[in-house]
């Protein structure tokens, strides 16, 4: 890289609009969505979509709500006119759905294209040319009014193919290719000549495509070329504005939303940002971002999983795991203050209010993903994500005094093994920790009885491979249990104990209690928690004494 790269590039410059309206306005509406992932997206692949995968694109694009779909250059190979003709012939295009095609501003590519389309019952032409110094100068060799009469020349060919098929309902779109590295006054007078040569009315509008074929700029510049255009251009009743942002800086998505504040009325995209180089705008991100500021955005994308696969079936592409809304890792948290925050916001979230939950701008709910994928353990995790997988996967509320206890009993796991922890093997921990401890005690089984006014209960159990029975009396079931363990030189101290029921039930479908103790050695001061799981309470409760014995034991 270069030490002083201002000896190579030179800032963009910016737009000369000092009334700009667009920084105080806001978003209240969704735009028309047209979707180029059959052109734009297909045009960048390693291997562009076969007629199979274009199909099933096509499919996926009319579930989700898409009503504008560019499906191809049909000029540009066999394959893509013909799909544009089995669309046709097939009758697969819904009523309320218009395919788009694109051609260049050639006459045998247009000629070609308009005859793709023969029969179709609506059908947007799309219709390019580079306006911008570099393509004037060193790739067609014209000068500015013969790339205004190129584009003219375009529009007037297509005006009279299209008047030769009166079966289709036409529209025309038009896109000054480079048009963010365009002058914009040319820009316009470009534009205003196909808005005219078109004969565009309110009741038959011509959609004029402002594409940053190369984003190149911040996007507030973007959103002033935008407003810009949006005012001056004539017949703007006429005219649906319409961008077409990619993604070169990695900022299509605020140039995008920024444009729609400045004018534009409809935006082009590919799905999660599909398309040439760094990509289109990703769409999904805009529609999402919309609806998180409760918009509704006319797409639907409730199943985002499913729509990401098949837009991977179809690109061969894989979607980074932290791409926006549908990556893989986008609604986890592993670190442990954000786990925290989130178990606590779930827990405070009433479901008729409105969202919000720590470091979850949506619910996933929303767009199929689960809450279990939310929260993930490893080494980074504290108690919070621990207790609420185990919450939410096994209906283990625990006490949080022994959260602290068993995040530590994790993190000793997680250091060791250096991975990542799920649910089910938080539960085999939990359960090997507490559930199933049998050194030194094992419990056996228990009968209570009545003593006068206390309560008497026989205790069978193993110690260190012996079995022993027990009796013992207290002003409880676990307080004669505690007097029972003395038998056998166990003395401990009940600190706390608290039982609830567990959501799950046991096989025969009765509920689950579990009991939790506290536990402190007479002699010692180290405390611990025991865990037992019973369908009946006092037995829960004993096997939750047993389980504290042992853990205290083991902690010596
Ligand atoms: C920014 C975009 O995404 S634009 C869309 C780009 N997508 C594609 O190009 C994919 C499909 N394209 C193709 O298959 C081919 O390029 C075709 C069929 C369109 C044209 O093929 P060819 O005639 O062999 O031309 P080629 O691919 O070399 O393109 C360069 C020619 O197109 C001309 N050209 C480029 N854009 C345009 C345009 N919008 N209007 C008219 N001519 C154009 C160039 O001046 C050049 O002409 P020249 O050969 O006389 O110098
Ligand atoms: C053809 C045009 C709209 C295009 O894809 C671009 O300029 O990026
Ligand atoms: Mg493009």
């Amino acid at each position: 890289m270069l030490t002083n790269p201002a000896t190579k590039y030179r800032p963009f410059p910016p737009v000369a609009l000092t009334d700009r309206q667009w920084p105080s306005r806001t978003l209240t509406q969704p735009p028309i969505w047209m979707s180029t992932d059959l052109r734009d997206g297909n045009q960048a692949l390693f291997e562009p979509m076969n007629a199979e995968r274009k199909r099933r694109m096509f499919h996926t694009l009319c579930q989700i709500g898409f009503k504008e779909i560019e499906v191809a250059f049909p000029s540009a190979s066999q394959t893509d006119f013909d799909f544009v003709r089995e669309l046709i012939e097939g009758q697969h295009i819904p009523a309320d759905v218009t395919i788009e095609v694109l051609t260049q501003a050639r006459e045998h590519l247009i000629r070609r294209t308009m005859e793709s389309l023969r029969g179709a019952r609506r059908a947007i032409v799309h219709v390019y040319n580079a306006t911008s110094q570099p393509f004037r100068d060193s790739v067609f060799h014209m000068s500015k009014a013969d790339v205004l009469g190129m584009a003219v020349s375009a529009v007037a060919l297509i005006k009279h193919l299209a008047e030769a098929q009166p079966e289709t309902e036409w529209v025309l779109e038009y896109s000054p290719e480079t048009f963010s590295a365009t002058e914009l006054d040319f820009a316009r007078d470009v534009c205003d000549a196909v808005t005219e040569t078109w004969g565009a009315t309110p009741d038959r509008p011509v959609i004029i495509n402002l594409p940053a074929t190369v984003e190149m700029s911040t996007p507030n510049v973007y959103a002033d070329q935008i407003e810009w255009m949006h005012r001056e251009l004539a017949r703007r009743d006429s005219v649906i504005l319409s961008v077409h942002p990619h993604n070169d800086r990695g900022t299509a998505v605020a140039a995008t939303e920024l444009a729609l504040l400045a004018g534009a009325d409809r935006v082009e995209g590919c799905l999660f940002g599909s398309g040439e180089r760094t990509g289109n705008v990703d769409i999904v991100t805009l529609a999402l971002n919309l609806y998180t500021q409760g918009i509704a955005p006319g797409l639907d994308f409730s199943d985002i999983n499913a729509v990401a696969r098949t837009a991977e079936y179809c690109t061969q592409l894989p979607i980074h795991p932290r791409h926006p809304y549908v990556g893989d890792l986008v609604f986890t948290a592993f670190s442990g203050s954000h786990q925290d925050a989130i178990k606590k916001g779930f827990a405070a979230q009433a479901a008729d209010a409105h969202w919000n939950v720590p470091y979850l701008p949506i619910d996933p709910a929303d767009v199929g993903r689960s809450y279990d994928s939310v929260i993930r353990v490893n080494s980074q995790s504290g108690k919070g994500g621990i207790a609420y997988l185990l919450e939410s996967a096994y209906g283990i509320v625990m006490p949080r005094r022994l959260q602290v206890e068993f995040s530590s009993v994790v993190k000793d796991h997680t250091d060791q093994q250096g991975c990542e922890v799920n649910a089910n093997d938080l539960w085999n921990i939990f359960a090997a920790t507490y559930l199933e401890t049998a050194t030194p005690v094992r419990y056996c089984e228990h009968h209570l009885f009545e003593h006068g006014k206390a309560q008497g209960i026989r205790l069978v159990i193993e110690q260190n491979g012996i079995q022993h029975e027990l009796t013992g009396e207290g002003n409880g079931p676990i307080d004669a249990a505690v007097h029972a363990l003395q038998g056998v030189g166990i003395r401990v101290q009940v600190r706390s104990y608290e039982e609830r029921s567990i959501g799950a039930s046991d096989e025969a479908g009765n509920a689950q209690a579990c009991a939790f103790i506290e536990l402190r050695p007479v002699n010692g001061s180290a405390e611990h928690y025991g865990v037992g799981i019973d369908g009946n309470i006092i037995t829960a409760s004993i096997k939750a004494l047993v389980s504290g014995v042992n853990r205290n034991a083991s902690a010596l």
